[in-house]
């Protein structure tokens, strides 16, 4: 079964990220994990002494053995019996608060950074969503933040701790035998091998892990979302199909991956049991000679069996740097995404605009759109309170147009104005404060019809959310509704009709009260019923606000006071029955 997405029939729907080095992806992550780093320390310091406690836990035992076991003295038994107890209390509760300290603060972190990429998102192009594929991005911001976290926030501590934890036990060690702690230091070494030889393998294979669970939540999502689609085209099956076969991919890098990493524990206690039958053997004969004591052998035993904890640990964090490794560069990438649209350090912050809108000799096209430039030479001049009518073929950048002139794209030549000045000189915020669009498609929240009206102007009042309902025409169907105004809606406007919708994006629209709008095909996908309905409070929406109204519909463009005709134009092409007023520019098209 053929696949929808372009390339996944090589190699899933989503691309691979460029690799980073860890070391560069810890200095990259550094500031979302900085404002919590005296919390990290002091984790990493109540841990280390928590292993402090635990090396002195083991010395009472040694004595404990030597002073009472061997001696057969009970009398001694409660003093040391007392002070272990006290001491393993105490490391309890500094590794505890050590452990909960440095989860805090990676649970910090991981809000931080998924904050900061959300926020990087929304200063995107809006179609960037669309284009990076809805799901892919889910699974970064949530799969992928976490496991980065293991890396630099709770893994930096770890491994600190776990350093530290190593250097104390194998003092401890060295302090009570050198020849039995020379063997166990001789067989670190294998243990820095085996750690560096699965962790790098790990990388390898979690990458692919990484990208293809990406590709799953894409495909998903992209089929849920057109599942009407799929059920008209009898498509069902493919889709489920799509999803298998992405989720097998993925199925087999997790196994990949997995086989390693559940390779890895295993390989290591072989490899603790040939360095404690080692120990054990060297022990019994320094026994022997009478050089250790019973009690020194069982806490260099002990010790031994504390040093492996910190061992594991840090070879474990040989393999989460592997998959933490592979979500950095997701992340890092998608931080990494420009946004074509900046504002400028001096940006003026203007308010109220009277909404003068206009053009001068604009130029735009997207990189790699092929033939001649998409908009070329638009210039129109908008007084406050005219309408501009934009008509032309599909695809000759109408809609380009509209995100042009509410900045959410710069022109590659000339200069967009509102009240004279360029739009890159202001703000962001006084832009969007001055100018509404209505998108093609209409926008609409998971809640209820009330907080998706309000969100136009939140802190709105009940009364003035039902003055901009019924201004659109909307009021009426709205409290028809079970529900009213608190009825929910879905994402897509479940319940309602496109018309329905359409009108409380309006209403949304009304309670904005922008001195300028840019409607892109307002009525587009109604039936003339449904977009008569539209048309009407659209009108008043419009009176006395300057308005771009993108529509193919002759007869509402016939209201404008200008008509600019966008793409190859020529006289025979501008043949509508209606008299535009007067006919602004024509662009060289797509
Ligand atoms: N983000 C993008 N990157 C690259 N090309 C794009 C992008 N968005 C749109 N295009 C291309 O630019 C051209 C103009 O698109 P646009 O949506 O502006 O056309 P339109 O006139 O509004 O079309 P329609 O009337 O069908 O809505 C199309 O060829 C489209 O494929």
């Amino acid at each position: 079964m053929e696949s929808l997405a372009p390339g996944s029939a090589v190699d899933g729907p989503v691309a691979p990220s460029p690799a980073v080095p860890t070391r560069v992806a810890f200095r990259r992550f550094w500031p979302w994990v900085r404002p919590d780093a005296p919390w990290l320390a002091v984790s990493a310091v109540l841990l280390v002494a928590g292993s402090l406690g635990e090396v002195v836990s083991v010395w009472l035992f040694k004595d404990l053995i030597d002073e009472v076991l061997v001696p057969r003295r009970f009398s001694a038994f409660w003093t040391l019996g007392t002070a272990m107890l006290g001491t393993a209390v105490g490391a309890a509760l500094l590794t505890f608060s050590g452990g909960y300290g440095a989860r805090r603060a990676a649970e910090r972190f991981v809000l931080r950074l998924r904050t900061a990429a959300v926020a990087h998102l929304h200063t995107l192009p809006p179609d960037t969503l669309e284009r990076r594929q809805p799901g892919d991005v889910v699974s970064r911001l949530t799969r992928d933040v976490v496991a980065v976290e293991q890396l630099v926030a709770s893994g930096l501590v770890e491994g600190t701790a776990a350093l530290f934890g190593l250097l104390l036990f194998t003092t401890a060690a060295l302090y009570l035998s050198l020849p039995l702690a020379l063997v166990a230091i001789c067989t670190a070494p294998l243990f820095w091998a085996s750690a560096r030889f699965f962790g790098r393998r790990l990388l390898v294979r979690e990458r692919v892990a990484q990208r293809r669970a990406g590709g799953v939540s894409a495909v998903v999502e992209e089929s849920l979302r057109n599942s009407e689609l799929a059920r008209t085209c009898e498509q069902e099956a493919r889709e489920v199909g799509r999803v298998r076969r992405e989720g097998r991919a993925l199925m087999d890098a997790e196994l990949a991956a997995a086989r390693l990493a559940e390779l890895y524990p295993p390989f290591l206690n072989v490899l603790e049991v040939l360095a404690g039958l080692a120990v054990v053997g060297i022990g019994a004969y320094e026994l022997e000679r009478g050089v250790l004591s019973l009690g020194g052998l069982l806490a260099f035993a002990a010790f031994m069996a504390q040093l492996f904890e910190p061992a594991h640990q840090l070879s474990e964090l040989a393999a989460v740097a592997g998959t933490a490794g592979a979500s950095a560069e997701r992340l890092l990438e998608l931080l990494d995404t420009p946004s074509p649209v900046r504002e400028r350090p001096h940006a003026r912050d203007v308010r109220p605009v009277a909404g003068r809108l206009s053009c001068e000799q604009v130029g735009f096209d997207y990189p790699g759109h092929p033939g001649l430039p998409l908009l070329a030479d638009i210039s129109f001049d908008l007084r406050p309170g005219e309408v501009l009518a934009v008509m032309g073929p599909s695809g000759c950048g109408k809609s380009t147009l509209a995100k042009l002139l509410v900045r959410f794209l710069d022109p590659d030549l000339g200069t967009v104005c509102l009240d004279g000045e360029d739009l890159r000189e202001l703000t962001l915020r006084s832009v969007r404060r001055a100018v509404t669009l209505l998108p093609q498609r209409t926008a609409l929240f998971r809640a209820t019809i009330r907080e998706n009206i309000a969100y136009g102007r939140p802190g709105a009042s009940q009364a003035e959310i039902e003055r901009a309902a019924s201004a659109a025409d909307a009021h009426g169907f709205i409290i028809e509704l079970p529900d009213g105004y608190r009825t929910e809606i879905g994402r897509d406007g479940f319940q309602l009709s496109g018309g329905q919708c359409r009108r409380i994006a309006i209403a949304r629209a009304f309670l904005r009260a922008t001195p300028v709008l840019v409607l892109d095909e307002p009525t587009a996908g109604l039936d003339d019923r449904s977009a008569e309905k539209v048309i009407a409070p659209l009108r008043q929406l419009m009176a006395g606000r300057t308005t771009v109204l993108i529509t193919h519909d002759r007869a509402f463009a016939r209201t404008a006071d200008r008509i600019l005709w966008l793409g190859h134009a020529d006289a025979g092409e501008l043949p509508y029955d209606g008299r535009p007023r007067r006919t602004t520019g024509c662009a060289a098209g797509a």
